[in-house]
């Protein structure tokens, strides 16, 4: 069993020669991109219910010990241990519930309490009801419990000030219940980055309109606005018409109003692709221009002023893969993440894979069931095909396979990018 876990291209190249001298390996090309970004600084305050999804600013810290006081873990009867040595009945005195501040508890006496309550000042031990017999006033208990016994003492889940969460992640709703646990009603999240997306092709028609002569519907518009939507503002998307002069004004006027421009398709070398010619006229940094990857090869990083720009072939699984491998994290840098760059996992192949020696190749990949350790086992297409939506549409995540190798083996472990 070999162990495909790389993600650098050493030698690799592209199907002709010629240019293989041109293409960066994924990870130098990756690096680059990252270097292109620097992390939003702005910030806003919002409440918990509308924080879900953003990424936190600053650290959040325990307001008070959690829990805040000792309370009690069942229903039924709070004590002092040492008053059942030599009876197993108490007279009862007195009710602690949630919310209650109970009174001392006296000496050989036991008090009604219900979960969450605090337990009195004196009480060492909560007994549930169901060990109990309760006849008038006095309560029996049938069993002897441990000292200590259903009490959750103050501080034991964090103590006051320790940090809860600290800056950099996206919030979800388990950071969000902490928060709230640790006393606050809002956080410190970073700004939504401001995107445009410029999308050229003159054969490109909205998706549902009629299609004739050579139009086609645009696939990567609702592509990218649906990666995009809940982690960004898309400011616009402008349809470049296939012209140099109208890319070069798109970009320019974009890269004054946003954060990080993205653009889809013309980044290749024929003659109506604009992107780079356009790049290159504006004086923009070009950082990245042709990656050894299959599919995506023509991927461009670029900034222009402070503003990155990720210019995506336009091929719809061209322009998701490269959306995955590199503009993902670089939107991550952007936003503010600690970890901008996702983890990968190991999956099994199910069967051979094929592949042509040159660039390194991220494969659709769909889930097809576990080998007997539970290590999930993905089914792959025979070939990537970037224009094709067919695979990426029932895929789970993308397979490595390295550039230098020719085939991967039946039951091979792979690197899994999930989507
Ligand atoms: N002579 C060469 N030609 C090409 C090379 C090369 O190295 N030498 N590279 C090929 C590779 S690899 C790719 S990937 C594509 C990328 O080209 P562009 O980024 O310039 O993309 P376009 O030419 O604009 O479009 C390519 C393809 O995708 C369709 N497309 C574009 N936008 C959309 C969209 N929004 N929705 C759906 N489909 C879209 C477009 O109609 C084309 O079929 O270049 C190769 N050529
Ligand atoms: O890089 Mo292109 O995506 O091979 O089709």
């Amino acid at each position: 069993m070999t162990l495909f876990d790389r993600i650098d291209t050493p030698g690799c190249g592209c199907d002709t020669p010629d240019l293989a001298a041109t293409l960066l390996p994924v990870d130098t090309a990756l690096n680059r991109g990252l270097a292109l970004v620097d992390p939003l600084t702005a910030t806003e305050d919002l409440p918990l219910h509308q924080a879900s999804g953003r990424v936190l600013a600053r650290p959040v810290k325990a307001r008070a010990d959690l829990p805040r006081f000792d309370n009690s873990g069942m229903d039924g009867y709070a004590l002092r241990l040492t008053d059942l040595n030599g009876t197993k009945t108490l007279p009862v005195c007195g009710t602690s519930a949630a919310s209650d501040a109970p009174q001392p508890l006296p000496a050989g006496t036991a008090m009604r309490i219900f979960t969450g309550a605090p337990v009195p000042a004196g009480a060492d031990t909560v007994v549930m009801q169901e060990w109990t017999t309760r006849t008038g006033n006095m309560v029996t208990f049938e069993k002897r419990p441990q000292t200590g016994s259903n009490i959750r003492r103050q501080g034991e889940d964090q103590r006051a000030n320790a940090t809860v969460l600290t800056a950099g992640q996206r919030l979800n709703a388990r950071h969000l219940a902490i928060c709230a646990g640790a006393g606050h009603g809002s956080v410190s999240v970073v700004s939504k980055p401001k995107i445009a997306l410029l999308m050229t092709g003159d054969e490109l028609i909205a998706p549902g309109a009629e299609a004739t002569g050579g139009a086609i519907w645009d696939v990567n518009t609702p592509l990218l606005t649906s990666v995009l939507s809940d982690v960004a503002d898309i400011s616009f998307v402008y349809q470049v018409p296939d012209s140099f002069d109208a890319m070069i004004d798109a970009i320019s006027s974009a890269a004054q109003d946003v954060d990080l421009v993205i653009t889809s398709g013309g980044v290749s070398v024929g003659d109506r692709d604009h992107v780079k010619p356009a790049l290159n006229l504006l004086g923009a940094e070009i950082a990245v221009s042709g990656v050894a990857i299959k599919p995506g090869k023509p991927i461009t990083l670029s900034r222009l002023g402070r503003v990155p720009i990720i210019s995506l072939p336009g091929n719809p699984l061209s322009a998701y893969v490269t959306w995955q491998v590199f503009g993902n994290p670089m939107l991550n840098k952007l936003c503010g993440l600690t970890e901008a760059v996702p983890p990968r996992r190991l999956v099994r192949a199910q069967t051979e894979l094929r592949h042509k020696p040159g660039r390194c190749e991220y494969r659709p990949a769909r889930f097809c069931g576990m080998d007997h350790s539970g290590l999930e086992v993905v089914e792959c297409p025979s070939a990537t095909h970037s224009g094709h939506l067919g695979p990426m549409a029932q895929a789970d995540g993308l397979v490595l396979i390295p550039g230098d190798i020719d085939k991967t083996a039946t039951g091979d472990l792979l690197e899994f990018m999930p989507f």
